[in-house]
C-alpha cells in the first residue's frame, strides 16, 4: 500500500501512463479508469494528497449523489483526481450492495447521462476526476444485519490535488456538462 501511495501521483503525470477513456466493467478486472482522454498534464501534485478510509455499515447505509470537488478554487479546494481502492476481498455481489454508481455521458453527442454501477470488489482501483464526476454509493448490504461486522464495506480514497487551478472545472473537458445534467435544478 505505501508503495502505491508514493508512486501514484508521479506515475499519473508520466506520459506513458496518460489514460485514454477506458471503462472496464465489471467482474473479471480489478482496475477501472474513467478519465478524460485529454488528460495529459493535469499538473497533479507529486507531493501531497488527502486520504480517507471509509467503513460503511450494513443495513442500507448509502452516500447520496455528489461531486467530490464541486466548487474548486472558489472553495479553496484543489482536489483533481479521486482514487478509490476497495478492500473487501470476499465481496458478494448478490447480497453486499454498496455499488458505486457513476453518471457518465451517454455519448459525445447526446446530452444525457447513463448510470454505470461498479461493485466494490476488493482489489478494484477506480480513478476519476474529482471536479467533474457525479457519483453515489448505493445501499450497503440492504438486507444485512447492521451489527454484523463481516458485512462492513471498506474503501480507501486518495484525493490528489492539482498544482494548477486552471485545470479545475475546465471548460474544454468533455465531462464539463455532467454537473448540470446530474443536478438539473442547481
Ligand atoms: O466509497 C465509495 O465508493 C465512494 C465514497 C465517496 O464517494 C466519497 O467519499 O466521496
Ligand atoms: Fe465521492
Amino acid at each position: 500500500m505505501s508503495i502505491l501511495l508514493q508512486t501514484l501521483p508521479a506515475a499519473l503525470n508520466d506520459q506513458m501512463m496518460q489514460m485514454q477513456t477506458q471503462t472496464q466493467i465489471p467482474n473479471t478486472t480489478t482496475t477501472t479508469t474513467i478519465i478524460d482522454d485529454g488528460s495529459a498534464a493535469q499538473d497533479l501534485s507529486n507531493s501531497s494528497f488527502n486520504a480517507k478510509l471509509a467503513v460503511t455499515s450494513p443495513g442500507g447505509s448509502k452516500y447520496p449523489l455528489h461531486i467530490d470537488n464541486p466548487q474548486g478554487i472558489d472553495a479553496g479546494d484543489t482536489r483533481k483526481l479521486t482514487c478509490i481502492l476497495y478492500l473487501n476481498p470476499d465481496y458478494n455481489k448478490d447480497e453486499d450492495g454498496g455499488e458505486l454508481r457513476l453518471l457518465l455521458p451517454s455519448s459525445s453527442t447526446d446530452p444525457k447521462t447513463e448510470m454505470v454501477d461498479l461493485t466494490p470488489e476488493g482489489g478494484r482501483l477506480l480513478m476519476f476526476w474529482s471536479d467533474e464526476m457525479p457519483h453515489e454509493v448505493l445501499p450497503t448490504a440492504p438486507n444485512g444485519d447492521k451489527d454484523d461486522p463481516s458485512l462492513d464495506r471498506y474503501a480507501l480514497t486518495v484525493w490528489i490535488p492539482t498544482t494548477n487551478v486552471t485545470k479545475l472545472h475546465n471548460e474544454t473537458s468533455k465531462f464539463r456538462n455532467l454537473k448540470d445534467l446530474a443536478f438539473p435544478a442547481s
